[in-house]
């Protein structure tokens, strides 16, 4: 069994693949002093939780903090006896190598959600990632990562907010009844989310422009669906869509 592991600035997650299914899906905050030991306490008490018969294998991960990767080698090997495969890393192959300015270190969840996406759709798409960033990540017709763009994320948007104006309070994402907000929570509501759909809009319309190919567009990220109630953002929203990218690199990778 594979354990795909996805650090995301904000969130950890980490899902058992049994090579057909995801068994269970486990999320924690991403620190990068959390230790090995501390990691598999959590991880083996959830699993135990789930009921799930524990037979792992291989580990991948994928981590946009490289400070977490030190701890999480040891846990793959102290738990599970494996070198992990590590995204990004010269060691880790990638199904097609991304085309982008020389030097450029592409962030290793970006080239997952490409290799995920063109598994899935082929090539020519958009994927958008609603993380601590909001990522477009175009892909090209014979699965390259060509580039993209990256927006602050939602929920930075709001922190800022809150933290740079003394009367704006901390509030959720959330679709608003009104566009017009008549109190102030309402207002930042309504800022963030119509604020996100016409970001989403106009950056794919402005993509597609550029590109000049018809795309698809792929949402993904735990606020895909909220952002698809305000308008047709996305033509698929899938929600695995980084843990797919997991185990098709992993994939690869044992094949190569
Ligand atoms: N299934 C879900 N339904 C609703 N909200 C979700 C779901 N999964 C995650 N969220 C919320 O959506 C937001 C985005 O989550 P996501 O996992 O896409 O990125 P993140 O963990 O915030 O960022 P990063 O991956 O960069 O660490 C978070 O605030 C998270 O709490
Ligand atoms: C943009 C984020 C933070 C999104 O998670 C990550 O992909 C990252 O750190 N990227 C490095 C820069 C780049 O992708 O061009
Ligand atoms: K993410």
């Amino acid at each position: 069994m594979l354990l795909a592991i996805d650090c995301g600035n904000t969130n950890t997650v980490f899902s058992i693949w049994d090579g057909t299914e995801f068994l269970c899906t486990l999320r924690t905050s991403t620190h990068h002093a959390r230790t090995a030991d501390a990691y598999f306490t959590w991880f083996s008490t959830l699993v135990k939780h789930y009921g799930i018969e524990m037979d792992i294998t291989d580990v991948i991960i994928s981590s946009t903090v490289p400070r977490v990767v030190f701890n999480l080698r040891v846990f793959a090997d102290r738990f599970f006896g494996c070198r992990p495969v590590v995204v990004g890393k010269p060691d880790c192959a990638l199904p097609v190598q991304p085309r982008v300015d020389e030097g450029t270190q592409v962030g290793p969840d970006r080239l997952v959600n490409t290799a995920g996406a063109y598994d899935r759709h082929g090539g020519d798409l958009i994927v958008v990632d609603f993380g601590t960033a909001t990522t477009f990540d175009v892909v090209a017709h014979d699965g390259a990562y060509v580039g993209g763009v990256i927006a602050p994320g939602v929920n930075l948007s709001l922190e800022a907010l809150h933290a740079a104006a003394a009367a704006l309070p901390h509030v959720d994402v959330t679709k608003p009844q009104k566009v017009i907000g008549t109190n102030t929570v309402a207002c930042m509501q309504s800022g963030v989310f119509w604020g996100y759909v016409g970001l989403v809009n106009g950056i794919t319309e402005r993509i597609r422009a550029e590109y000049e190919q018809p795309m698809k567009v792929i949402g993904t990220g735990g606020l895909a669906p909220l952002f698809a109630q305000g308008d047709l953002l996305f033509d698929h929203i899938e929600e695995d869509l980084t843990m797919h990218g997991l185990t098709v690199i992993h994939a690869h990778n044992v094949k190569g």
